[in-house]
This record gives C-alpha cells, sequence and structure tokens, in this order.
C-alpha cells in the first residue's frame, strides 16, 4: 500500500547529466523511468515537473548579458527538452504518459489545464509538466510547487541528488548535518537553499508537505512511497 495517492515529483535538471557533466545522461534517465514505473506499477496516481539545469538557466544566461526573459524562456524550453526525454523513456517501458505545457506548442505536447491533467492520472497516466510556470523569473521549484497544489497532491517529492535537508549545503559543507523533518517556518528563518523560497512559501501557504530525498539512488523513490524514512520532510 503507497502512502500516498497523488503525488508531484520534482525530478533535477542537473541530476540528469550523470556523470557526463552536460546534457542527458541515458543511464540516469532510464534509471527515473524505472523507478517511476514501479511506483505506478502500486497504483499511486503520478504528476512529474523536471528541471532544465543540466542545459540552460535564465539566470546564469544573464550573467553572461542575454536579456533575461529570453534567457528564462530558453531555460523553460530546456525544461520541455527534458520532458520530452523522460517521456520517451517511460514510453520505451510500456508508461502510459502524457506531456503537458504551460506555453502553448502543440505538437510537443498540450497545452496544460488542471482538469486534463487529472483525468489523465486518473485513468492511470503519467503528467509531465514541462515549461515552469510559462512565466520568466520563476523556476521549475515553483512549477512544481504549483503544478502540486493544482492537482491538489498529497505531497511534492523533491527528488535530488543529496538524501535530505541539511543544516548547510552538504556538497560544501562536510560538517552540516541532516534534518529527518524541519518546519516551513525553519526553512524559511535558516536560509537553506535546497528548493527556492518562492516554492517554500507556496507550500506553506497552501499546506503542501515535501519530501526531500535521493532520487539517484535507484529504488528510492518506491521506498519513499512505502514509508520509510530515508529524507527530510518538510511540514508546519
Ligand atoms: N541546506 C541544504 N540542504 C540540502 N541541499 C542543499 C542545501 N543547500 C543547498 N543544497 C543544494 O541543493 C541542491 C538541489 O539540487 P537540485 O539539482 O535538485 O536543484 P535544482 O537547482 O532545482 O536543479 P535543477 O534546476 O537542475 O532542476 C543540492 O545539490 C544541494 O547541494
Ligand atoms: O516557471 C519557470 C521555470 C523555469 N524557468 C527558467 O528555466 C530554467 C530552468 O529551470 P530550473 O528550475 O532552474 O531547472 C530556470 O533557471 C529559468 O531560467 C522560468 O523562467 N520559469
Amino acid at each position: 500500500m503507497a502512502r500516498f495517492k497523488r503525488i508531484l515529483l520534482k525530478l533535477s535538471g542537473e541530476s540528469l547529466m550523470g556523470n557526463q557533466g552536460y546534457g542527458i545522461d541515458a543511464e540516469r534517465l532510464s534509471d527515473y523511468a524505472r523507478q517511476i514505473k514501479e511506483v505506478s506499477e502500486m497504483g499511486v496516481q503520478i504528476g512529474i515537473v523536471i528541471g532544465g539545469g543540466n542545459i540552460f538557466r535564465g539566470l546564469s544566461g544573464s550573467q553572461k548579458g542575454f536579456d533575461r526573459v529570453k534567457g528564462d524562456q530558453m531555460g523553460m524550453c530546456a525544461t520541455v527538452i527534458n520532458s520530452l526525454a523522460l517521456s520517451s523513456a517511460l514510453g520505451a517501458i510500456g508508461v502510459k504518459n502524457k506531456v503537458l505545457t504551460a506555453i502553448r506548442m502543440e505538437p510537443i505536447g498540450e497545452f496544460y489545464t488542471k482538469w486534463k491533467a487529472i483525468e489523465a492520472m486518473e485513468a492511470g497516466q503519467v503528467c509531465i509538466f514541462s515549461a515552469g510556470t510559462g512565466n520568466p523569473y520563476f523556476t521549475t521549484d515553483t512549477g512544481s510547487s504549483l503544478r502540486g497544489i493544482e492537482i491538489e497532491a498529497d505531497v511534492m517529492l523533491k527528488g535530488t541528488r543529496v538524501d535530505g535537508i541539511y543544516t548547510a549545503d552538504p556538497e560544501k559543507d562536510p560538517t552540516a548535518t541532516k534534518f529527518d523533518e524541519i518546519s516551513y517556518k525553519e526553512v524559511l528563518s535558516r536560509g537553506l537553499k535546497v528548493m527556492d523560497l518562492t516554492a517554500i512559501c507556496m507550500c506553506q501557504d497552501n499546506n503542501l508537505p515535501i519530501y526531500v530525498f535521493n532520487m539517484d539512488v535507484v529504488g528510492n523513490l518506491k521506498k519513499v512511497m512505502e514509508g520509510e524514512e530515508i529524507g527530510t520532510l518538510v511540514h508546519p
């Protein structure tokens, strides 16, 4: 029996690079697809948002002279590329799925509405929400909180490359210690940077719990759904 009925899974674009340092690592992509299949077979309704950090981020672009809005539009297109890659990997192993886009771009994906997404998820299809919120100056973390709230997910699972939230960035500070659970308020007051603050605030305001875990370890997504405490829960 799965711990949650409907989830919003946020996947890291950066993690999709695997060890190759750029683009999409085929092995990492198929590991993600197999993990998603396992959970879909448990009867869980799944919505997914995938980042674009392996391809382009508007903020880094603007530091190199790109117009910020155009840079963010490039970043949103990057999330569409990753979404199509994930859709293809899921399709290859028999997982029915649908790419929905926050910006009209048929026939690449259908234009997102909450009702289309819910209908598809209830019919057993995995929904991949691409192009973030459709607006510049946001990130896919915020896109995830937005879609998670809209589709009335039970939880937003942030599948990343660290195994939870720490007192400081564990990739930079080896003395950082992990929280098993933490309140939204404390994430905000400590300025913890595992997710952007807009996303945390939206989840707080709309009572959407967040669970941060390491998606790069195969089998972890199923463990989370089975109730194993392998990450960090953010709640009121
Ligand atoms: N206090 C903290 N606890 C845990 N992780 C932290 C913390 N502060 C910063 N981080 C960093 O947050 C990162 C989150 O990475 P992730 O790639 O999932 O984010 P992202 O920027 O949303 O990626 P993308 O944009 O590519 O989707 C981790 O790599 C981790 O090093
Ligand atoms: O709602 C959104 C979501 C994303 N963007 C742009 O895309 C990139 C990639 O997303 P990440 O969350 O950083 O992986 C982001 O940096 C923005 O430039 C956006 O503009 N609006």
